[in-house]
């Protein structure tokens, strides 16, 4: 069999397998082909397809097994899916019940509770994690947009960080996987889209003929918590599996997103509140940044907290009770309030 994951049928069965590199199993190695669980949409599996050649790389077999999540199968809005952690769900439950072997997560999607049963034996080397604004090639790329601007977000975190940042932005309501946003974007019913940098790399759409994508520096929009990493999940009692997913983590990026979703945690935000999170991790020592927002942008609370890397999630913890006694927690509850689902895509700062 050849292994190109990109050349699936479409409509393919809630469960199939794929053999990607290295996923010989006759006179080959002796080892197990490992199944890694992903869902089918390209972003996933380019993900999984990352890791798998990785894993192949070290000798280790793996062959990719598709899941349908309902998070894929819908376009209601995000927090209207069931909460924090819809895209996982279904995989970790493969992942229990012993259908695949490994999993692979955008690390930002995970929710912060920990998950019984299961290791986050990996953290890979992290992406870029800034954002990107996304543009049409044939408008001027590399000054800010114009008042009154249409930009294409479904998140709290960069609505409000651009409102903040221009309050004459129009904000307009936007979810759907990256081909999707960048479709109306294309189309000409938006002047911008904001998506993370990570995600158009893996895709390969980062130098996309006909668009053009300007990074946003942390000053302007600050990242979400653990946005650009991956994050390797298995059975927490296959000892020998987490020994060897263990070989592709990287003890920095793990690091700068224990702090970042420690930040979280202790917010007690989920995945819509307008929290973002940033760490740079320097030898022994990390800086941790984090932010939340007014949904409408017109309160902005940021604060810094740096220390010893080993003591990432105290660090997060510390930034939090920072924020917290800043006023932090009004923000994080009257913005899940505000979020209105329903709101029509016509601007007039739709995430207020
Ligand atoms: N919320 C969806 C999501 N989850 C992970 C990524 C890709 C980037 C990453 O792994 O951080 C994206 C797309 C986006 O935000 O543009």
């Amino acid at each position: 069999m050849t292994g190109d994951v990109g050349s699936l049928p479409t409509g393919t069965p809630e469960l199939s397998t794929v053999d990607i590199a290295g996923g010989r199993t006759a006179g080959g190695t002796s080892r197990r082909v490992l199944r890694l669980g992903t869902r089918e949409s390209a972003l996933a599996v380019a993900q999984s397809r990352w890791v798998a050649r990785r894993l192949a790389a070290l000798g280790q077999p793996v062959e990719l097994v598709l899941s349908t999540t309902p998070g894929d199968l819908s376009t209601l809005p995000v927090d209207q899916l069931g909460g924090t952690g819809v895209f996982v769900s279904a995989l970790r439950e493969r992942l229990l019940a012993g259908e695949v072997d490994l999993v692979v997560h955008s690390c930002k999607d995970l929710p912060t509770a920990p998950a019984p049963g299961l290791l986050l034996a990996a953290v890979p080397e992290r992406e870029d994690p800034r954002d990107v604004l996304v543009r049409r090639a044939d408008g001027p790329p590399d000054t800010w947009p114009p008042a009154g601007a249409r930009v294409g977000t479904g998140s709290p975190r960069r609505g409000a960080q651009l409102l903040a940042h221009d309050p004459r932005l129009r904000i307009v309501p936007l979810r759907g996987n990256v081909d999707t946003r960048l479709r109306r974007l294309v189309a000409g019913e938006l002047d911008a889209v904001v998506l993370a940098r990570a995600g158009l790399a893996r895709l390969g759409r980062l130098a996309e003929p006909g668009l053009a994508a300007s990074p946003l520096p942390p000053s302007v929009v600050l990242p979400a918590a653990a946005q650009g990493a991956l994050a390797v999940e298995c059975r927490a009692d296959d000892h020998s599996l987490a020994a060897v997913l263990g070989r592709l983590d990287h003890p920095a990026s793990r690091a700068a997103v224990e702090a970042e979703r420690s930040l979280l945690a202790a917010l007690d935000a989920g995945c819509t509140a307008p929290v973002a999170a940033h760490a740079e991790v320097d030898g022994d020592a990390l800086r941790l940044t984090g932010l939340v927002a007014a949904g409408d942008g017109g309160l902005v609370l940021r604060d810094t907290e740096t220390g010893p890397a080993v003591e990432a999630e105290a660090i997060g913890r510390r930034l939090a009770r920072a924020l917290l006694a800043a006023g932090a927690r009004p923000l994080i509850t009257e913005t899940r309030a505000a979020v209105d689902p329903s709101a029509a895509p016509t601007g007039k700062a739709g995430l207020a």
